[in-house]
C-alpha cells in the first residue's frame, strides 16, 4: 500500500517553530500597545510608588507606639498633625505620636503603620485612643513595594495586556518598542471555489476558508492579508505563493494539501526558490494532511480544503507559529474548562484527535457532549463550544469520565 504522507507527531510540528524568528521592531505610544509583544525589556527608571503611602484612610503611627493596644487598654497618642494628599509632611513622628493621613497620602519620617480610623477614638484635638496594635508596614505601601529603580519590569517577549500597559503608564514610559504585528497572506485554493458573493453553480462552493481564516489571524495578533482564489493550476499558484511571500511574514494555502490529482501544493512549494518542505502530514484529526515549508525565512502552510480542518489545524498548530512571529517568549495556555462527558469516545492510537463539543449546564456540572460529523461541515464548528483532546496514546474514553476542553473564543 501507498503511504503518500511521511506523518510528523504535533509535538514535532510544534517544536518546528524554534526555526522561525520573529518580524522587525517598531517603537509605538503606550496607548496603543495594546495586545503587542514587548520587544526590549522594560526597566524602571524610578521607583515604585516611590514614597510610603498609606493604604487606608486613618492616622500614621510608628508600629511600637501601638504594641499591646486593645479594646480593654487601648493606645493613647498625640495627635501631631493631618497630611493632605499629595504633600510632603513638614514634621517628624515621635513615639507616642501620630498624624492624620489619607489613602494614598506620604507617611511622615518616623512612621511606619497607619491605624484604620474605625480602630480609633478621639480624645479631644490634641490626642487619639488606639484600640488595635499594628504591625511595621501594615496598612502601608513601601518606597519600593512595586518596583525599584534600575529593575526589569517587563520582559521583552511578554504579552502588553492591559496590567502590561497600566505598569509602562505608571513608570512614565510613553513609548515602547514592540514587535510588528505579522502580516498573514491567505490564498483559497480550487476551481470549485468561488468568491462568496457568487452563487455557485452544483459542484462549486464559497470561498469560507479564506474568512474564517482571516479572522483567526487578527484573533491570534496576527494581520491577515487576502489574496483571493487561485485556480488548480500549479503556475498560477506558484505566481501567486511568490506574490504574498514578498509582502508578508507567514503564507496561508488552504485546499490542495492532500494527495488527490489536482493537490498541488507540496509540488509548487517545492519548485519555490530557497523552500524547503518540513512536513506534510501531521498525526492528528482533523487536519491531517497539512504541509509547513520554510521558504526563506517564511512559514508556508498548506491547510487543508475542508473547513473545519483548516480552522482547527490553525488553531492546534499554526498559531504557535504566529505566536512566535509575534515575538512571544511563552506559550499562550488555551483557556480550557472541565466537563463531564456524555457519551463513550473512541479514538485511534498513534493520532491526536481534536472533537468539536457543545456544553451543557446540567445542575452544578458541565457536560460535553461530542459533535459527531465530517470536517466538511461548518455547522459542527459553528455549534461547537470547545474542542476535546484525545491525546496519541489514548485508546478511548468513558462515557462519565471528566474531560478538558480547551474552549473556542
Ligand atoms: N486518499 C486520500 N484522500 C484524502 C486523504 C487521505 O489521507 N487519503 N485525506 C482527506 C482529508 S483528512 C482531508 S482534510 C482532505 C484535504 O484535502 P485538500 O487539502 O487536498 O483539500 P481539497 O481537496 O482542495 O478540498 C477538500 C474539501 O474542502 C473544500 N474546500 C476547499 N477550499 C475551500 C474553501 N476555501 N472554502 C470552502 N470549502 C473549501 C473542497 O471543495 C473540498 O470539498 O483530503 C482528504 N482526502
Ligand atoms: O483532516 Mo481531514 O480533516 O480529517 O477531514
Amino acid at each position: 500500500m501507498t503511504s503518500f504522507f511521511k506523518v510528523k507527531s504535533l509535538d514535532e510540528v510544534l517544536g518546528m517553530t524554534q526555526l522561525f524568528s520573529p518580524v522587525g521592531i517598531e517603537e509605538l505610544h503606550t496607548r496603543d500597545a495594546f495586545s503587542r509583544v514587548l520587544a526590549k525589556d522594560l526597566i524602571s527608571g524610578e521607583n515604585l510608588p516611590g514614597f510610603r503611602r498609606s493604604c487606608m484612610d486613618g492616622y500614621a503611627v510608628s508600629a511600637a507606639s501601638t504594641f499591646g493596644a486593645s479594646e480593654s487598654g487601648p493606645a493613647w497618642l498625640t495627635l501631631k498633625g493631618a497630611i493632605a494628599m499629595g504633600d510632603i509632611p513638614d514634621f517628624k513622628l515621635a513615639p507616642g505620636e501620630a498624624a492624620r493621613i489619607s489613602t494614598g497620602g506620604m507617611l511622615p519620617a518616623g512612621a511606619d503603620a497607619v491605624v484604620m480610623v474605625e480602630h480609633t477614638e478621639a480624645v479631644d484635638e490634641q490626642s487619639i485612643e488606639i484600640y488595635k496594635s499594628v504591625a511595621p508596614l501594615q496598612h502601608v505601601i513601601d518606597v519600593t513595594e512595586d518596583f525599584a529603580k534600575g529593575q526589569t519590569v517587563i520582559e521583552k517577549g511578554r504579552l502588553m495586556r492591559p496590567q502590561e500597559i497600566g505598569l509602562a503608564a505608571g513608570l512614565g514610559h510613553t513609548r515602547i518598542r514592540t514587535y510588528q504585528v505579522p502580516k498573514v497572506g491567505i490564498i483559497s485554493t480550487g476551481d470549485e471555489v468561488i468568491p462568496v458573493d457568487k452563487t455557485p453553480e452544483p459542484g462549486m462552493v464559497r470561498d469560507i476558508n479564506s474568512y474564517s481564516l482571516s479572522a483567526l489571524v487578527t484573533q491570534a495578533g496576527g494581520e491577515p492579508v487576502r489574496y483571493g482564489i487561485v485556480k488548480d493550476d500549479p503556475r498560477a499558484l506558484k505566481s501567486m505563493c511568490k506574490k504574498a511571500l514578498a509582502h508578508t511574514d507567514m503564507v496561508l494555502l488552504s485546499g490542495g494539501s492532500s494527495v488527490g490529482t489536482r493537490d498541488y501544493t507540496v509540488e509548487v512549494l517545492s519548485d519555490l526558490p530557497d523552500t524547503d518542505i518540513l512536513v506534510h502530514g501531521i498525526s492528528v484529526s482533523p487536519g491531517k494532511p497539512t504541509i509547513l515549508a520554510k521558504s526563506g525565512h517564511i512559514p508556508v502552510w498548506g491547510l487543508p480544503g475542508q473547513v473545519v480542518s483548516a480552522m482547527v489545524v490553525f488553531q492546534m498548530v499554526v498559531t504557535a507559529f504566529l505566536h512566535r512571529l509575534r515575538g512571544l517568549s511563552r506559550p499562550v495556555f488555551p483557556v480550557k474548562t472541565s466537563a463531564r462527558l456524555s457519551r463513550n469516545l473512541a479514538s485511534s492510537q498513534g493520532r491526536r484527535d481534536f472533537v468539536r463539543v457543545v456544553l451543557e449546564q446540567e445542575g452544578h456540572e458541565l457536560v460535553a457532549r461530542p459533535i459527531l460529523g465530517k470536517s466538511g461541515l461548518i455547522r459542527t464548528m459553528v455549534q461547537a463550544d470547545g474542542l476535546l483532546e484525545i491525546g496519541e496514546h489514548v485508546e478511548g474514553l468513558e462515557k462519565g469520565s471528566m474531560v478538558d476542553i480547551i474552549l473556542l473564543k
